[in-house]
């Protein structure tokens, strides 16, 4: 067993975790809950009433986060020590949202002024492509980008530019590519002239093999398509710190920005990885992002435990995950917006947390980080709500909305306000056998049928949920709330003890992977592999089943 579960809290937590009352008797017997457990910073409103929570749950989980060292360990990450300790490296993608008076030592240097140079450097190229300063081949001004990445370096771009949308450069299209399956890029280039288009190849290593091979495939077509290769410095820019390879490719030294060790793939889209967003939506507009950001990490230094967004968000998560068997945690945006929110979080906190050894390597004995997903509301309610209501697993939400619409057309937001809000109140109390037997009172069906419809009606409720609301979608509350989200993963593994910031589960398939590539290119038999990957490839190579 680990110190964590051995532990008298976390010992005091699984006792506690059976007498928790139902949330209806928690709400009946304090009318102000909601003042007391709803918490407002940076333009954000968390209401973490609806909980499986009494004050005597949330001191235990704070006394857990504190005997976990949670404070001197957010210290830590800010002072840019060594926390990823697999690979050796600080974690300071806050660092990317500072602001040029900070001082913030990493490896041994103040990293603030590289990250306002490459400001300002990501100012000059958007200024110039947006001005029309930029010119093609054929002396056109750029009027498509296209963002080459995957990970972290397309989850972020796409999903924060989406969610902006209301912002955008009206002259500038961007398209983003990120799977290798050759359809992606293939749609993308049917709608691109090679006169006017501009690619932002996006990688730390230049050598990701889908954002290679997609790169390689849109050079292909350029070069096809009349462009020259001395050409291509006109038309595709890197963000790498591969700058070797990225000039052998035909790019111009001055049109490479940077990517630093200190910062992560999945916590990237603050640094130049976030160009695509700039390009769309200016950059004052990317700076406000930054500053959204930047005020939610002051927030998470700086506020106590107990009146901290992130550690409330975190503790509440692991409640579930490691008291309550939660498997997954649902994330549901009532605003079309932020449609692609869970699948950012996705990477984020699945790539962060899907981990099982603590950091001196011992196996854990408790559960870590939960399967993330979800969708927009109220799409979600005509397809998976159901499960959420009546269905085995207990499945924690998150719900996301502004009280603003970028749309203000008719009844709509009012229907979708209404709609979140009874969502919540639904998971909340549920529908007693009683109160399902009250509504049959008139219908048709028999006395024994009513019992028996009646039985199928009920919903357990005591499901619990956040509600997170913000004024109305901007770029500020946006990098609010991912900042948010990010310290919150943060918290999770600092309690579970493990690193949060490094993959290696990633390698075995991308090495597997490479070696079937071989295997399917050359005439070798495959007899050496199992008996399922030599009947696929064979199958593969024939092309038929
Ligand atoms: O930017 P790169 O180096 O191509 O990495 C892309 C993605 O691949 C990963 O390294 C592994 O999935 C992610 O962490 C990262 O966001």
């Amino acid at each position: 067993m680990t110190h964590l579960t051995q532990s008298s809290t976390w010992q005091a937590l699984s006792a506690h975790s059976k007498n928790v009352p139902h949330m209806r008797e928690l709400f009946a017997t304090d009318a102000a809950r909601f003042n007391k457990m709803s918490l407002t910073a940076c333009g954000l409103l968390l209401d973490y009433s609806k909980n499986r929570a009494t004050t005597e749950t949330l001191d235990l989980l704070f006394a857990l986060a504190s005997n976990s060292q949670l404070e001197a360990k957010i210290k830590a990450m800010f002072a840019g020590e060594i926390i990823n300790t697999t690979e050796k490296r600080a974690v300071l993608h806050t660092a990317l949202r500072s602001t040029a008076e900070q001082s913030i030592i990493a490896e041994g240097q103040d990293i603030v002024p590289e990250v306002q140079q490459t400001l300002n450097k990501m100012q000059g190229f958007v200024s110039s492509v947006t001005s029309g300063q930029w010119k093609g081949y054929t002396g056109k001004a750029i009027t498509d980008i296209v963002s080459i990445g995957i990970g972290g370096s397309f989850l972020g771009p796409k999903i924060v530019s989406q969610a902006l949308r209301p912002y955008w450069n009206p002259e500038l299209t961007c398209h983003f590519v990120a799977n290798v399956d050759g359809t992606s890029i293939s749609e993308k280039l049917k709608l691109l002239d090679p006169e006017t288009t501009l690619f932002i190849m996006s990688s730390k290593s230049f050598g990701t093999q889908e954002t290679l091979t997609n790169t390689l495939t849109a050079r292909e077509w350029f070069l096809a398509k009349g462009g020259l290769q001395s050409d291509v410095a006109k038309h595709f820019v890197a963000v790498t710190s591969n700058v070797a390879k990225a000039t052998d490719f035909g790019i111009d030294a001055d049109n490479i920005f940077p990517m630093w060790d200190w910062v992560g793939g999945r916590y990237s889209l603050w640094s130049a990885i976030g160009l695509p967003i700039a390009l769309l939506i200016g950059m004052d507009n990317f700076r406000a992002l930054l500053s959204g950001a930047h005020q939610m990490d002051e927030h998470f230094a700086n506020a106590p435990l107990t009146e901290n967004m992130p550690v409330i968000m975190g503790l509440l998560s692991l409640w579930y995950g490691n008291f309550f068997n939660a498997q997954s945690h649902v994330v549901l945006t009532y605003d079309h917006y932020l449609r692609g929110l869970p699948a950012y979080f996705q990477q984020l906190d699945m790539e962060s947390n899907g981990k099982s050894v603590t950091l001196n390597g011992t196996d854990v004995d408790y559960s870590t980080g939960p399967v993330i997903w979800g969708g927009e509301g109220t799409n979600g309610q005509h397809a998976y709500h159901q499960l959420l209501h009546q269905g085995t697993a207990l499945i924690p939400a998150d719900f996301i909305m502004p009280l603003q619409s970028h749309n203000p057309i008719g009844e709509h937001h009012d229907q979708l306000a209404s709609n979140c809000f009874g969502q919540t109140q639904a998971l909340m109390q549920g529908r007693t056998f009683d109160e399902a037997l009250a509504e049959l009172a008139n219908s048709a069906f028999s006395a024994a049928e009513k019992q028996l419809i009646a039985k199928h009606k009920v919903m357990p409720g005591n499901k619990p949920s956040n509600t997170l609301l913000m004024d109305k979608l901007t770029p500020s509350t946006l990098g609010a709330l991912i900042a948010l989200y990010e310290h919150r993963t943060f918290v999770q593994g600092a309690i579970w003890d493990i690193n949060s910031f490094d993959q290696w589960g990633v390698e075995l398939g991308k090495d597997l992977g490479n070696d079937v590539l071989a295997r399917i290119g050359a005439t070798q038999n495959c007899d050496a592999l199992d008996a399922s990957s030599n009947a696929l490839i064979n199958l593969y190579r024939q092309g038929k089943i």
